[in-house]
Order: structure tokens, then C-alpha cells, then sequence
């Protein structure tokens, strides 16, 4: 009876030894939920924010600050980061970066989730069988990556009430059917208070005020009232703003005419019109930036689209060059 049971603890030693270097070696090759394919060094994420997001100091570093202090051994809740602002300002932008350079495999990781809110949760009346959709949607993502990154676009367009469903997961609690969520990054995305974060930073030109000297502050407690308020924000009267759930409300300021210049330059460059920055003629940046509408009227301040018709503009006007 002894020997039988030595061998078999050393029967059981050797599958163990085995599947431990099984998995080594499959993570070498394959994705796996560690270090090896989920950076914790931001040195390359903070260098492509500071020179390819432009015009948004209130993201940038806060941003970049939240992401590192959540990284910490062991952090004491999810970290939930709500962007808000005008279209085109850089919310997806930013996501994908964050995506690329914390994940070998960038948006194609399978530990990186984007959620559609209008192709995942399209009808109102159908709340109670969205609520299990997304609990299970956040469930899964966890359970196979504690590290998981969850973008949910368009949370203005969820219908009321299904986001509060996953609020367990965003609490401080250290595990939950044996699951610790505490480890996860969810990004809100939504253009909730876009006005009012253009109306303040507008007053702020007006005032002659240098828009890198807006607060966030400020800029947060703007987006909280309209967050809560608004019936379509996603978030109209959730217990994840009332329960202080979100880390932080981090506000897209609109885009400035000097800031969709870059963009249109990147875009050229991207595009290979362009070798260099510098081959670039003024003439074509300004004739496709021309191409964009811009509030308010008279002075033409922002651009209503950010940077995100820039594509098709370059398309149009170097046709006809
Ligand atoms: N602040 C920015 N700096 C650099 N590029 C930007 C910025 N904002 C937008 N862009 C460019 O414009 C494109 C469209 O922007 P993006 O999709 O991030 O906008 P969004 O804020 O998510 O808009 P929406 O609310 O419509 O989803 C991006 O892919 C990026 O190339």
C-alpha cells in the first residue's frame, strides 16, 4: 500500500511537472493572461500618447496615471475610466492606443473586449435580457484574463439601467464567485456632456485663458451632473457615479483648427501622399482642414467633427489637386 501510494505521488509529481512546462512552452507561442503578453512598462504607452493624442492634456497624464497606479500588485478595485467629449475628439483613439501597447497583440488580443452599445444592446425593451448579456460578457472576459481591458463604446446609446448590472464587479469586493475583478480596466466611451465640456472650454478662449491651464477637476464635475441626469448618458442615475464606482470622468476637449492640422498631416503620412512632414505643402493642409465645419460660427473655433472625417477630406481634395 505504501508503494503504491509513492508511486503514484511521484505519478502525480511528473503530470504536474509535465503540464507546467506545457503551459511555459504554450505561452511562449500562444496569448496567455501574463506578463509575457500584458505590458506593465508604460515608457512606450506615455511616449505615443504625448506625441499622437493631441490637444487633450486633461487625458494624457491622468490617463497615464490612473493606468500605473492601478498596476500595482494588487490594486483595490477594477479601474473604471469614463471618457467623455464631442465626436472625433479621440476617445477611440486613445483606447487603441492603450490596447497596442499594454497588449502584445493589441486589439486582436482576446483579452481585450470592445463592446458596441448600439450593436450589442440595440432595443430599450429589452433591459432584463441585456443586463445577463453584459454580466455574462463581463464574467467571461474575467474569468479568462483577470488583466482584461473592457471598452464599452457608445454607453450613451445602453439603454438605462443595464449598465448598473455589473456594479459588483467594479466594487472593492476581493473576489466574487471566485473571480477577482480587481485587476480589470474598463473604458467607458461616450459623447455625454460633450457640450458642456465645449461650452466651458470656449469660456475659458473667450477669457483669453490658456487651454492647457483647465483643470480636471473642474472638467470632471461637469461631466458628472449631465452623466447622472441625462436619460440617454448610459449612466442616468447609476449607482457607478452615486456609489463613486468610476475612477474618474476624463474629459475630450473639442479640437482646435491647429490640432486637426496634425491630425491631417498624420493622416497624409499614414497614407503614403507623404514621405516626410516636411514635403507636406501648408497649401493642402490648410485646403483639406478648410474642408471640415467649425463652431462657433463666427469665430470658427472647433472643429464639429474632431478629427474624424479627416480620411474622407484627404480623399476629396487630393482628387481634385
Ligand atoms: N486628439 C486626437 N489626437 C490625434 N488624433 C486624433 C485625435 N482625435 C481623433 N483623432 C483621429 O481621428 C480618428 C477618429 O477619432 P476617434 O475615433 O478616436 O473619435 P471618438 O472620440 O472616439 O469619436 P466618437 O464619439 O464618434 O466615437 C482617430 O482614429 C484618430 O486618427
Amino acid at each position: 500500500e505504501f508503494v503504491t501510494a509513492g508511486v503514484v505521488a511521484v505519478g502525480s509529481a511528473i503530470t504536474a511537472g509535465l503540464l507546467a512546462g506545457f503551459n511555459v512552452f504554450n505561452c511562449m507561442i500562444n496569448e496567455c493572461c501574463n506578463d509575457r503578453w500584458i505590458s506593465t512598462n508604460f515608457t512606450d504607452l506615455s511616449l505615443t500618447l504625448r506625441s499622437k493624442l493631441y490637444g487633450q492634456h486633461l487625458v494624457t497624464e491622468p490617463v497615464l496615471k490612473h493606468l500605473k497606479g492601478h498596476s500595482r500588485e494588487t490594486p483595490s478595485k477594477a479601474l473604471v475610466l469614463s471618457f467623455h467629449g464631442w465626436t472625433g475628439t479621440g476617445k477611440n483613439h486613445v483606447s487603441r492606443i492603450v490596447a497596442e501597447k499594454m497588449f502584445v497583440k493589441g486589439m486582436k488580443s482576446k483579452y481585450v473586449h470592445l463592446i458596441s452599445a448600439t450593436k450589442e444592446f440595440p432595443h430599450e425593451e429589452m433591459v432584463s435580457f441585456y443586463k445577463d448579456k453584459l454580466r455574462d460578457m463581463i464574467e467571461r472576459a474575467v474569468k479568462e484574463c483577470s488583466r482584461a481591458l473592457i471598452i464599452i463604446d457608445e454607453m450613451d446609446k445602453m439603454p438605462p439601467g443595464v449598465v448598473d448590472t455589473i456594479k459588483p464587479y467594479l466594487d472593492f469586493y476581493e473576489e466574487l464567485g471566485g473571480v477577482d475583478y480587481r485587476k480589470a480596466i474598463f473604458f467607458f466611451l461616450s459623447n455625454t456632456a460633450g457640450n458642456d465640456i465645449a461650452e466651458k472650454t470656449m469660456r475659458y478662449w473667450n477669457e483669453g485663458v490658456a487651454r492647457e491651464s483647465i483643470k480636471l477637476k473642474e472638467m470632471e464635475e461637469v461631466i458628472r451632473l449631465p452623466a447622472l441626469n441625462i436619460k440617454s448618458s448610459g449612466l442616468w442615475h447609476s449607482e457607478l457615479i452615486t456609489k463613486n464606482l468610476i475612477s474618474s470622468y476624463i474629459p475630450f476637449l473639442p479640437l482646435e483648427r491647429k490640432h486637426v492640422k496634425q491630425c491631417i498631416k498624420d493622416s497624409l503620412l499614414e497614407k503614403k501622399i507623404f514621405k516626410s512632414e516636411s514635403e507636406i505643402p501648408d497649401a493642402v493642409v490648410q485646403e483639406i482642414a478648410d474642408e471640415l465645419e467649425y463652431y462657433p460660427k463666427d469665430v470658427q473655433l472647433f472643429s464639429t467633427t474632431g478629427c474624424k472625417r479627416i480620411h474622407q477630406k484627404i480623399d476629396f481634395v487630393m482628387e481634385t489637386v
